[in-house]
Protein backbone atom coordinates (compact mmCIF):
# COMPACT_ATOMS: atom_id res chain seq x y z
CA UNK A 1 0.00 0.00 0.00
CA UNK A 2 1.29 3.35 -0.74
CA UNK A 3 1.82 5.69 2.14
CA UNK A 4 -0.21 8.32 0.95
CA UNK A 5 -3.17 6.42 1.05
CA UNK A 6 -4.25 7.78 4.02
CA UNK A 7 -3.05 11.79 3.49
CA UNK A 8 -6.19 13.94 3.15
CA UNK A 9 -5.32 16.72 0.84
CA UNK A 10 -4.01 19.99 1.56
CA UNK A 11 -6.42 21.80 3.79
CA UNK A 12 -8.92 18.85 4.27
CA UNK A 13 -8.65 17.99 7.72
CA UNK A 14 -10.48 15.63 9.97
CA UNK A 15 -11.87 16.55 12.85
CA UNK A 16 -11.69 14.40 15.70
CA UNK A 17 -13.37 13.70 19.09
CA UNK A 18 -13.58 15.81 21.51
CA UNK A 19 -12.69 18.21 18.68
CA UNK A 20 -16.22 17.36 16.50
CA UNK A 21 -18.52 17.07 19.44
CA UNK A 22 -17.53 20.44 20.39
CA UNK A 23 -17.94 21.69 17.20
CA UNK A 24 -21.36 20.30 17.09
CA UNK A 25 -22.09 21.64 20.51
CA UNK A 26 -21.51 25.25 18.98
CA UNK A 27 -23.49 24.32 15.91
CA UNK A 28 -26.60 24.06 17.53
CA UNK A 29 -26.26 26.66 19.69
CA UNK A 30 -26.00 28.90 17.01
CA UNK A 31 -28.60 27.37 14.92
CA UNK A 32 -30.94 27.59 17.86
CA UNK A 33 -30.15 31.07 18.13
CA UNK A 34 -31.21 31.72 14.62
CA UNK A 35 -34.41 30.12 15.36
CA UNK A 36 -35.26 32.08 18.05
CA UNK A 37 -34.87 34.99 16.27
CA UNK A 38 -37.03 33.50 13.48
CA UNK A 39 -34.82 32.25 10.92
CA UNK A 40 -35.68 28.91 9.61
CA UNK A 41 -33.31 26.37 8.58
CA UNK A 42 -32.56 25.47 4.87
CA UNK A 43 -29.89 22.73 3.95
CA UNK A 44 -29.04 23.32 0.37
CA UNK A 45 -27.33 20.49 -1.61
CA UNK A 46 -23.26 20.20 -1.52
CA UNK A 47 -22.92 20.30 -5.31
CA UNK A 48 -25.08 22.52 -7.93
CA UNK A 49 -24.97 23.19 -11.41
CA UNK A 50 -22.43 25.72 -12.27
CA UNK A 51 -25.23 27.89 -13.91
CA UNK A 52 -26.92 28.60 -10.89
CA UNK A 53 -23.70 28.62 -8.30
CA UNK A 54 -21.70 30.89 -10.16
CA UNK A 55 -24.49 33.15 -11.81
CA UNK A 56 -24.39 36.85 -11.56
CA UNK A 57 -22.70 38.75 -8.99
CA UNK A 58 -21.41 35.03 -7.49
CA UNK A 59 -19.52 34.58 -10.90
CA UNK A 60 -16.49 36.17 -8.92
CA UNK A 61 -16.82 32.72 -6.84
CA UNK A 62 -16.04 30.60 -10.21
CA UNK A 63 -11.96 30.62 -9.01
CA UNK A 64 -12.60 29.42 -5.88
CA UNK A 65 -15.10 26.55 -7.13
CA UNK A 66 -13.95 23.39 -7.47
CA UNK A 67 -16.29 22.18 -10.75
CA UNK A 68 -16.62 18.89 -12.90
CA UNK A 69 -19.21 17.10 -14.74
CA UNK A 70 -22.15 15.84 -13.83
CA UNK A 71 -22.31 12.09 -15.01
CA UNK A 72 -26.16 12.20 -15.27
CA UNK A 73 -27.10 15.15 -17.62
CA UNK A 74 -23.15 15.60 -18.76
CA UNK A 75 -23.78 19.74 -17.61
CA UNK A 76 -21.32 21.50 -15.42
CA UNK A 77 -21.52 21.18 -11.71
CA UNK A 78 -19.76 22.89 -8.69
CA UNK A 79 -19.00 22.02 -5.09
CA UNK A 80 -20.12 25.10 -3.30
CA UNK A 81 -17.87 27.04 -2.25
CA UNK A 82 -20.50 29.89 -0.23
CA UNK A 83 -23.73 29.01 0.54
CA UNK A 84 -25.09 32.24 0.38
CA UNK A 85 -26.16 32.22 -3.40
CA UNK A 86 -27.31 28.98 -2.72
CA UNK A 87 -29.54 30.41 -0.21
CA UNK A 88 -30.41 33.28 -2.69
CA UNK A 89 -31.88 30.77 -5.25
CA UNK A 90 -34.02 29.00 -2.72
CA UNK A 91 -35.61 32.41 -1.59
CA UNK A 92 -36.14 33.72 -5.53
CA UNK A 93 -36.60 30.24 -6.86
CA UNK A 94 -37.88 27.93 -5.28
CA UNK A 95 -39.96 30.16 -2.01
CA UNK A 96 -40.39 32.47 -4.83
CA UNK A 97 -41.04 35.17 -1.50
CA UNK A 98 -41.66 37.77 -3.36
CA UNK A 99 -43.01 41.12 -1.23
CA UNK A 100 -42.40 39.24 2.17
CA UNK A 101 -39.46 39.60 4.23
CA UNK A 102 -37.85 36.26 4.62
CA UNK A 103 -35.28 35.12 6.96
CA UNK A 104 -33.03 31.87 6.65
CA UNK A 105 -30.26 30.01 8.33
CA UNK A 106 -28.13 27.49 7.24
CA UNK A 107 -24.91 25.06 8.23
CA UNK A 108 -22.75 23.15 5.92
CA UNK A 109 -19.41 22.14 4.58
CA UNK A 110 -18.25 23.94 1.56
CA UNK A 111 -14.75 23.75 -0.57
CA UNK A 112 -12.42 26.05 -1.91
CA UNK A 113 -10.17 24.79 -4.78
CA UNK A 114 -6.94 25.96 -2.98
CA UNK A 115 -5.94 25.94 0.07
CA UNK A 116 -5.02 29.36 0.55
CA UNK A 117 -4.15 29.92 4.60
CA UNK A 118 -4.57 33.72 3.96
CA UNK A 119 -8.04 33.21 3.09
CA UNK A 120 -9.09 30.86 5.90
CA UNK A 121 -9.61 27.58 5.67
CA UNK A 122 -10.32 25.49 2.61
CA UNK A 123 -13.03 23.62 3.86
CA UNK A 124 -15.06 26.33 6.01
CA UNK A 125 -18.00 25.07 8.07
CA UNK A 126 -20.46 27.64 6.83
CA UNK A 127 -23.33 29.14 9.50
CA UNK A 128 -24.81 31.88 8.46
CA UNK A 129 -28.23 33.80 8.42
CA UNK A 130 -29.62 35.75 5.59
CA UNK A 131 -32.34 38.40 5.80
CA UNK A 132 -33.98 39.21 2.21
CA UNK A 133 -37.08 41.41 1.06
CA UNK A 134 -36.12 44.43 3.11
CA UNK A 135 -33.75 47.41 2.26
CA UNK A 136 -33.70 49.78 4.73
CA UNK A 137 -31.24 50.35 7.36
CA UNK A 138 -33.13 48.14 9.71
CA UNK A 139 -32.33 45.01 7.87
CA UNK A 140 -28.99 45.53 7.81
CA UNK A 141 -28.91 46.14 11.93
CA UNK A 142 -30.96 43.20 12.21
CA UNK A 143 -28.27 41.08 11.06
CA UNK A 144 -25.49 43.08 12.09
CA UNK A 145 -27.04 42.45 15.90
CA UNK A 146 -28.08 39.09 15.22
CA UNK A 147 -24.30 38.17 14.32
CA UNK A 148 -23.37 40.16 17.25
CA UNK A 149 -25.93 38.19 19.29
CA UNK A 150 -24.45 34.98 18.25
CA UNK A 151 -20.98 35.25 18.61
CA UNK A 152 -21.63 36.33 22.51
CA UNK A 153 -23.70 34.00 22.81
CA UNK A 154 -20.83 31.72 22.35
CA UNK A 155 -18.36 33.79 24.26
CA UNK A 156 -16.57 35.17 21.22
CA UNK A 157 -15.33 38.55 22.14
CA UNK A 158 -15.14 40.46 18.95
CA UNK A 159 -14.21 43.90 17.36
CA UNK A 160 -16.78 44.95 14.68
CA UNK A 161 -15.05 46.74 11.45
CA UNK A 162 -17.93 48.10 9.37
CA UNK A 163 -18.00 49.79 5.35
CA UNK A 164 -20.15 50.65 2.29
CA UNK A 165 -19.39 48.85 -0.84
CA UNK A 166 -21.26 52.11 -2.30
CA UNK A 167 -18.85 54.11 -1.42
CA UNK A 168 -16.00 53.52 -3.23
CA UNK A 169 -18.51 52.42 -6.31
CA UNK A 170 -19.96 56.23 -6.38
CA UNK A 171 -15.82 57.75 -5.71
CA UNK A 172 -15.37 55.55 -8.87
CA UNK A 173 -18.43 56.70 -10.66
CA UNK A 174 -18.09 60.66 -9.64
CA UNK A 175 -14.43 60.71 -10.59
CA UNK A 176 -15.26 59.37 -13.86
CA UNK A 177 -13.43 56.31 -14.11
CA UNK A 178 -13.94 54.17 -17.37
CA UNK A 179 -14.84 50.16 -16.00
CA UNK A 180 -11.34 49.46 -17.08
CA UNK A 181 -10.31 51.47 -14.56
CA UNK A 182 -12.67 51.13 -12.36
CA UNK A 183 -12.40 47.40 -12.21
CA UNK A 184 -8.57 47.54 -11.41
CA UNK A 185 -9.29 50.02 -8.72
CA UNK A 186 -11.29 47.73 -6.84
CA UNK A 187 -8.84 44.60 -7.99
CA UNK A 188 -6.59 46.78 -5.59
CA UNK A 189 -8.53 47.33 -3.46
CA UNK A 190 -9.68 44.14 -2.52
CA UNK A 191 -5.79 42.93 -2.26
CA UNK A 192 -5.25 46.26 -0.25
CA UNK A 193 -2.04 46.91 -1.77
CA UNK A 194 -1.20 50.65 -0.80
CA UNK A 195 1.83 51.50 -3.04
CA UNK A 196 -0.15 50.15 -6.49
CA UNK A 197 -3.18 51.88 -4.88
CA UNK A 198 -1.11 55.27 -5.20
CA UNK A 199 0.99 54.64 -8.12
CA UNK A 200 -2.77 53.94 -9.75
CA UNK A 201 -4.23 57.35 -8.52
CA UNK A 202 -1.18 59.35 -9.50
CA UNK A 203 -1.74 57.80 -12.92
CA UNK A 204 -5.43 57.78 -13.59
CA UNK A 205 -7.18 60.57 -11.66
CA UNK A 206 -6.65 64.20 -11.55
CA UNK A 207 -7.68 67.73 -9.72
CA UNK A 208 -9.66 67.39 -6.49
CA UNK A 209 -10.37 63.90 -7.20
CA UNK A 210 -6.75 62.90 -6.27
CA UNK A 211 -6.80 64.25 -2.42
CA UNK A 212 -10.30 62.24 -2.57
CA UNK A 213 -9.16 58.92 -3.14
CA UNK A 214 -6.31 59.58 -0.25
CA UNK A 215 -8.60 60.54 1.82
CA UNK A 216 -11.11 57.60 1.06
CA UNK A 217 -7.84 55.53 2.16
CA UNK A 218 -7.45 57.42 5.24
CA UNK A 219 -10.97 56.78 6.55
CA UNK A 220 -9.85 53.89 8.43
CA UNK A 221 -10.22 54.04 12.87
CA UNK A 222 -12.48 54.65 15.69
CA UNK A 223 -15.96 54.51 14.28
CA UNK A 224 -17.34 57.34 15.84
CA UNK A 225 -14.38 59.66 14.45
CA UNK A 226 -13.66 57.95 11.19
CA UNK A 227 -17.37 58.81 10.30
CA UNK A 228 -17.76 62.43 11.11
CA UNK A 229 -14.53 63.06 9.20
CA UNK A 230 -15.43 61.37 6.35
CA UNK A 231 -19.14 63.25 6.55
CA UNK A 232 -17.05 66.64 6.51
CA UNK A 233 -14.80 65.81 3.94
CA UNK A 234 -17.07 64.07 1.41
CA UNK A 235 -20.18 65.81 2.49
CA UNK A 236 -22.15 67.16 -0.96
CA UNK A 237 -20.13 64.65 -3.61
CA UNK A 238 -23.32 63.49 -4.66
CA UNK A 239 -26.79 62.58 -2.90
CA UNK A 240 -25.69 59.16 -3.49
CA UNK A 241 -22.74 59.79 -1.15
CA UNK A 242 -24.51 61.31 1.28
CA UNK A 243 -27.29 58.89 1.69
CA UNK A 244 -24.15 55.90 2.30
CA UNK A 245 -22.76 58.12 4.94
CA UNK A 246 -25.58 59.11 6.87
CA UNK A 247 -26.72 55.06 6.46
CA UNK A 248 -23.32 54.15 8.17
CA UNK A 249 -23.35 57.17 10.32
CA UNK A 250 -26.74 56.07 11.78
CA UNK A 251 -25.97 52.08 11.87
CA UNK A 252 -22.61 53.52 14.49
CA UNK A 253 -25.07 55.74 16.24
CA UNK A 254 -27.19 52.52 17.09
CA UNK A 255 -25.25 49.72 17.56
CA UNK A 256 -23.33 52.20 20.12
CA UNK A 257 -26.55 52.67 21.53
CA UNK A 258 -27.46 49.10 22.08
CA UNK A 259 -24.12 47.66 22.08
CA UNK A 260 -21.89 50.09 24.26
CA UNK A 261 -19.57 47.67 24.87
CA UNK A 262 -18.16 46.24 21.49
CA UNK A 263 -15.21 48.40 19.87
CA UNK A 264 -16.57 49.50 16.34
CA UNK A 265 -14.18 50.00 13.97
CA UNK A 266 -14.21 52.13 10.29
CA UNK A 267 -12.94 50.80 7.24
CA UNK A 268 -14.27 52.51 4.30
CA UNK A 269 -11.70 51.12 1.43
CA UNK A 270 -11.73 47.71 2.88
CA UNK A 271 -13.32 45.59 0.16
CA UNK A 272 -11.62 42.59 0.92
CA UNK A 273 -13.45 39.37 0.22
CA UNK A 274 -16.77 41.13 -0.28
CA UNK A 275 -17.62 39.62 -4.04
CA UNK A 276 -21.01 40.06 -4.38
CA UNK A 277 -22.12 42.92 -1.53
CA UNK A 278 -23.54 46.07 -2.87
CA UNK A 279 -23.96 47.97 0.25
CA UNK A 280 -22.87 48.03 3.99
CA UNK A 281 -20.40 45.85 4.81
CA UNK A 282 -18.87 44.90 8.02
CA UNK A 283 -17.01 41.81 9.71
CA UNK A 284 -16.14 40.60 13.52
CA UNK A 285 -12.45 39.88 14.14
CA UNK A 286 -11.63 38.55 17.27
CA UNK A 287 -10.42 40.99 19.81
CA UNK A 288 -7.43 39.02 20.92
CA UNK A 289 -5.55 39.23 17.90
CA UNK A 290 -6.68 37.44 14.73
CA UNK A 291 -5.96 38.23 10.69
CA UNK A 292 -9.43 36.56 9.74
CA UNK A 293 -12.69 37.45 10.32
CA UNK A 294 -14.54 35.23 12.65
CA UNK A 295 -17.73 36.09 10.75
CA UNK A 296 -18.37 38.48 7.82
CA UNK A 297 -21.53 39.75 5.79
CA UNK A 298 -23.31 42.52 4.31
CA UNK A 299 -26.04 43.55 1.94
CA UNK A 300 -26.07 41.85 -1.51
CA UNK A 301 -29.18 43.26 -3.30
CA UNK A 302 -30.60 41.47 -6.32
CA UNK A 303 -28.27 38.38 -6.50
CA UNK A 304 -31.48 36.95 -7.39
CA UNK A 305 -32.37 38.29 -10.09
CA UNK A 306 -30.86 35.61 -12.73
CA UNK A 307 -32.98 33.16 -10.19
CA UNK A 308 -36.01 35.30 -11.57
CA UNK A 309 -36.66 37.52 -8.29
CA UNK A 310 -34.09 40.25 -7.58
CA UNK A 311 -34.47 40.96 -4.23
CA UNK A 312 -32.84 43.26 -1.95
CA UNK A 313 -31.00 40.75 0.68
CA UNK A 314 -28.49 41.18 3.86
CA UNK A 315 -26.69 38.53 5.99
CA UNK A 316 -23.87 37.13 7.64
CA UNK A 317 -21.73 33.85 7.54
CA UNK A 318 -19.12 32.54 9.80
CA UNK A 319 -16.66 29.73 9.57
CA UNK A 320 -16.88 27.39 12.64
CA UNK A 321 -13.83 25.36 12.02
CA UNK A 322 -11.83 28.62 11.80
CA UNK A 323 -13.12 29.84 14.90
CA UNK A 324 -13.28 26.48 16.92
CA UNK A 325 -9.73 26.97 18.48
CA UNK A 326 -11.31 30.35 19.74
CA UNK A 327 -13.99 28.70 21.22
CA UNK A 328 -13.91 27.21 25.02
CA UNK A 329 -13.70 23.20 25.38
CA UNK A 330 -16.52 22.09 26.42
CA UNK A 331 -16.52 19.82 29.28
CA UNK A 332 -18.43 16.21 28.93
CA UNK A 333 -20.25 16.04 32.23
CA UNK A 334 -22.47 13.36 31.32
CA UNK A 335 -23.08 10.58 33.97
CA UNK A 336 -21.36 7.68 32.41
CA UNK A 337 -23.45 4.09 33.11
CA UNK A 338 -21.57 0.72 31.71
CA UNK A 339 -24.41 -1.83 30.71
CA UNK A 340 -23.84 -5.84 30.42
CA UNK A 341 -24.32 -7.25 26.63
CA UNK A 342 -26.99 -9.88 27.45
CA UNK A 343 -30.44 -10.40 25.85
CA UNK A 344 -33.31 -8.81 28.17
CA UNK A 345 -36.30 -6.59 26.85
CA UNK A 346 -35.84 -5.64 31.17
CA UNK A 347 -32.42 -3.91 30.59
CA UNK A 348 -33.30 -2.31 27.49
CA UNK A 349 -36.10 -0.40 29.21
CA UNK A 350 -33.53 0.66 31.59
CA UNK A 351 -31.13 1.94 29.45
CA UNK A 352 -33.54 3.55 27.27
CA UNK A 353 -35.20 5.18 30.60
CA UNK A 354 -31.33 6.31 31.91
CA UNK A 355 -30.58 7.81 28.19
CA UNK A 356 -33.42 9.75 28.25
CA UNK A 357 -32.29 10.94 31.63
CA UNK A 358 -29.03 12.08 29.68
CA UNK A 359 -27.32 9.38 30.94
CA UNK A 360 -24.82 7.77 29.26
CA UNK A 361 -24.78 4.42 28.78
CA UNK A 362 -22.44 2.68 27.23
CA UNK A 363 -22.44 -1.09 26.40
CA UNK A 364 -19.34 -2.91 28.51
CA UNK A 365 -17.83 -6.15 26.83
CA UNK A 366 -16.16 -7.39 30.41
CA UNK A 367 -18.07 -5.36 33.04
CA UNK A 368 -15.85 -6.89 35.47
CA UNK A 369 -13.18 -4.42 34.13
CA UNK A 370 -15.51 -1.02 34.35
CA UNK A 371 -14.68 1.95 36.62
CA UNK A 372 -17.67 3.62 37.71
CA UNK A 373 -21.47 2.51 37.75
CA UNK A 374 -22.44 -0.19 36.65
CA UNK A 375 -26.24 -1.78 35.50
CA UNK A 376 -26.62 -5.05 37.63
CA UNK A 377 -29.85 -7.49 37.92
CA UNK A 378 -30.14 -7.14 41.99
CA UNK A 379 -33.28 -10.03 42.28
CA UNK A 380 -34.67 -9.88 39.17
CA UNK A 381 -34.60 -5.97 38.68
CA UNK A 382 -32.00 -3.80 36.81
CA UNK A 383 -29.91 -1.48 39.07
CA UNK A 384 -27.39 1.42 39.17
CA UNK A 385 -24.49 -0.16 41.03
N1 LIG B 1 -21.20 34.39 2.55
C1 LIG B 1 -20.39 35.56 2.71
C2 LIG B 1 -20.86 36.44 3.81
C3 LIG B 1 -22.27 36.83 3.62
C4 LIG B 1 -23.38 36.20 4.03
N2 LIG B 1 -24.41 36.96 3.59
C5 LIG B 1 -23.96 37.97 2.98
N3 LIG B 1 -22.65 37.93 2.98
C6 LIG B 1 -18.95 35.13 3.01
O1 LIG B 1 -18.75 34.01 3.41
O2 LIG B 1 -18.07 35.93 2.89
Amino acid sequence: MQQSTWFTPEGLEDLLPPQAQKLEFYRRQLVDGFHLSGYDLVLPPLAEFTDSLLTGTARHMAVDTCRFTDQESGRMMGVRADMTPQVARIVSNRLKADGQISRLCYVGEVLKTRNNKAKGSRSPIQVGAELFGHDGIESDIEIIELMLESLKGINLNIKLSLGHVGIVDELIALAGLNDAQGSELIDILERKAIPEFDAFVAANISGAWTARFQQLISYCGNAADTIAKAQSEFSGLSVQMDAYLNHLAEMVQHLQATHASVDIHLDLADIRGFQYHTGIIFAAYSACGFLQPIAKGGRYDNIGADFGLALPATGFSLDLRGALDLLADVADNTDVVYAPCVSDADLQNKIEELKSQGIKVVKSYDLEQENGKKLSNQNGAWQLV
